[in-house]
């Protein structure tokens, strides 16, 4: 093994790898091999002996936990059943799944995403009767967020928030349900005020590593740092100029921190850039170098000189789309390229739109993540509702949706008398229907009563099949069968036959991913709940195989890893720096919200390993209305001799015999050109 090591480290990276015993801090450059140190360094350990079970590395992504614990397979050639490669969140729910009763929770909890957040948020709001026009909802989302993280104290809390948070708490609370903070923030409860589980994981996790450490929340830094006194051999590896998460409270200041709660530390230095070409890595150093607020660090590249970057200003995003997608193909052609090496960034989700219409006129495949997530689609949603409502009735917020669709005769009316009666009760729907049928004196008709019955035996029906952990996929096809989902689709959608064939293939795809889930030997207690946890914390697009496909993606999401070839796209003022994330910020501090949109071209610049293509458009359609771009300030910070700057493309002129290929071929997609002007 040490011979390995010695091949495919560098003497910092050996170092690195081998030193287990204590705290290690390794603040490095981007490509430096700060991942790699923390595969090769569990490859080690487990060579020394170590258990796999006292091993822990929390990473950002699940992409990258996945990556991770595949590099580490293929060095060591170890089935790695017992270790522990997670997301913070992850190991979150996997502790709270074994220890939530403690807190007085049920098992079998749901976990909120954003949109469900909403509902609730909504529901709440109804109730305490603040009118609907005055919710800002990612405001309040945020404010919730900070108080929760502790990253603003009760006393700042405006008054006319604090009901509507302190409802928010007991919903959560009654329905069973839990939020993204919760899942931090409950087990740090659970081992504040449980010392002897604490205890049960210091002892287990005697050797933990966090890869991007730079964007670790305090809160996550907390519950990190609780578990790593235990036995203090932890590994902390990052680079302060591309943390990108301040948002969202993640915080140099852990890395200042670290070194206060951890000062027999080691730190160890990492200087050279092995994944990209030096006219790349020299572009990214002149650029971040324009920051003030940062640790000054080396960064060479072994490889001198590469091809220029190459900066191209499109017409409009269209014609943007368009380059992109062609210069794909040539490259594919003429340098074999492969569709997976190519790497598309975009700033925002919105960018993504002309440029997925184009991969799809081109019959180029891609994979988005990132983006608004599978699992959001409303059919998928439907489902996903049915199947949290069967494992925890309580959840209101799931209930809710799927209590009248498809169509059950719960109206309004009823959904009316169910709720008072809940609220009376201090219980949640699930309860209060039960109540309601078990009282004789209950103003509700037979029929209402009937179809009450039915919806409570199907849910009660539904719960030991599915929590049986056997046949999953089966039941819930059977499930969707018996409530007739697709007569459903088919009759909201009547006008368009095909939207409801496509809706139904994605319920299809989506029960073919409980089966492969299923059928996962690596899964070794599968059950619905699991796998609820686990799409709520990933998107699906995230599983996908990518062989083959092109990637575009957020430059938040592209956060670890690497491309042959990357288009980064939008490169305009108002996109990158966003203008947004100028103005609005929580803190409202213009240089430290420029300076983290500088990381973010940092990280962006930092994802290429031969050639780097940026695109900045002329002309941009915004909400319906086109605007003309600047180029971003960004890529003056560029040296001139490493980015070529090509001429503006031609605004085509439009010749009558263009208008009139244009106009048959309108006339052969679309028939003849309707009477009426619209
Ligand atoms: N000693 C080495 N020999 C050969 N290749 C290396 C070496 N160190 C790192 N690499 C390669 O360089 C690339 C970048 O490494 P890695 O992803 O670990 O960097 P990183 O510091 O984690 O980057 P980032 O900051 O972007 O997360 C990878 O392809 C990795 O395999
Ligand atoms: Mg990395």
């Amino acid at each position: 093994m040490i011979d390995h090591l010695r091949r495919a480290l560098n003497p910092e990276q050996f170092t690195a790898v081998t030193t287990i015993e204590g705290p290690v801090l390794i603040i490095a450059g981007a490509g430096s091999g700060k991942t790699r140190v923390i595969t090769y360094r569990i490859a080690y350990m487990l060579s020394e002996g170590i258990n796999q079970s006292n091993i822990l590395a929390l990473t950002f992504t699940n992409k990258a936990a996945r990556e991770m614990e595949e590099r580490v397979k293929e060095l060591t050639g170890k089935k790695l059943r017992q270790l522990t490669v997670s997301t913070f969140h992850a190991f979150g729910v996997q502790i709270l799944k074994k220890h939530i009763t403690r807190l007085g929770y049920r098992e079998n909890f749901s976990i909120y995403d954003t949109g469900d957040q909403i509902s609730l948020i909504k529901e709440t709001a109804r109730e305490l009767k603040i009118p609907e026009e005055k919710m800002d909802y990612s405001k309040i989302l945020s404010l919730f967020s900070r108080i929760k993280t502790r990253r603003v104290t009760w006393r700042e809390v405006d008054d006319s928030f604090r009901p509507l948070y302190k409802e928010y708490l007991s919903h959560l609370r009654l329905y069973n349900a839990l939020d993204f903070d919760d899942l931090i923030a409950l087990p740090i409860q659970l081992f504040e005020e449980h010392p002897d589980v604490l205890e049960e994981y210091r002892s287990q996790y005697r050797y933990i590593m966090v890869d991007e450490f730079q964007d670790t929340s305090l809160l996550q830094y907390r519950f990190m740092k609780l578990i790593a006194d235990g036995s203090r051999n932890i590994c902390v590896v990052g680079d302060d100029d591309q943390s990108i998460y301040s948002w969202r409270g993640a915080n140099f200041e852990n890395i200042l921190n670290f070194e206060k709660d951890f000062s027999e530390l080691r730190e160890i230095k990492l200087e050279q850039n092995y994944r990209s070409t030096g006219t790349i890595l020299d572009a990214a150093n002149s650029v971040i170098a324009n920051n003030k607020n940062r640790k000054i660090k080396q960064l060479w590249s072994g490889t001198q000189g590469g091809k220029p970057i190459e900066l191209y200003q499109p017409v409009d995003e269209k014609a943007e789309a368009e380059f992109i997608c062609d210069m794909i193909k040539t490259l594919a052609v003429k340098e074999g390229i492969k569709y997976h090496d190519v790497g598309v960034l975009i700033r925002t989700n919105a960018l993504s739109r002309s440029l997925e219409e184009s991969f799809l006129a081109a019959n180029i495949p891609y994979k988005m993540s990132g983006g608004t997530s599978f699992f959001q689609r409303q059919e998928i949603k439907d489902i996903i509702c049915y199947l949290r409502t069967i494992t925890n009735p309580d959840d209101d917020i799931s209930l809710l949706r799927i209590l009248n669709t498809p169509r059950r005769g719960i109206g309004k009316k009823t959904l009316e008398v169910i709720t008072t009666h809940a609220i009376e009760l201090g219980s949640s729907l699930y309860g209060a229907m039960i109540a309601l049928l078990e009282d004789a004196q209950n103003p509700l008709g037979t029929k209402t009563r009937s179809d009450i019955q039915d919806f409570l035996s199907l849910i009660d029906e539904y719960r030991p099949k599915l929590l049986s952990g056997k046949r999953l996929a089966d039941s819930t096809r059977q499930l969707i069968q018996e409530i007739d989902y697709w007569s459903h689709l088919v009759q909201e959608f009547q006008k368009n036959d095909k939207v409801a064939k496509w809706r139904m293939r994605n319920i299809e795809i989506f029960t073919n991913s409980i089966e492969d889930y299923e059928k996962d030997p690596d899964n070794l207690n599968p059950s619905i709940f699991s796998y609820l946890n686990r799409i709520t914390l990933s998107n699906r697009d995230d599983e996908d195989d990518d062989q083959g496909k092109v990637n575009l993606m957020t430059i938040h999401s592209a956060k670890g890893l690497e491309h042959e070839i990357v288009f980064l796209v939008g490169v305009e003022d108002n996109i990158i720096p966003h203008q947004r994330s100028l103005t609005e910020n929580e803190e409202g501090d213009f240089d430290a919200n420029m300076e983290e949109e500088r990381r973010l071209f940092y990280v962006a610049i930092t994802r290429a390993k031969q050639k780097l293509f940026m695109t900045a458009c002329q002309q941009r359609r915004v909400m319906r209305e086109s605007i003309s771009c600047q180029i971003s300030p960004f890529v003056q910070e560029i040296p001139s001799q490493l980015i070529e700057i090509k001429e503006p493309q031609a605004l085509p002129e439009f010749t009558e015999e263009d208008a009139d290929s244009v106009f048959s071929m309108m006339q052969k997609r679309f028939g003849p050109p309707a009477q009426t002007a619209e």
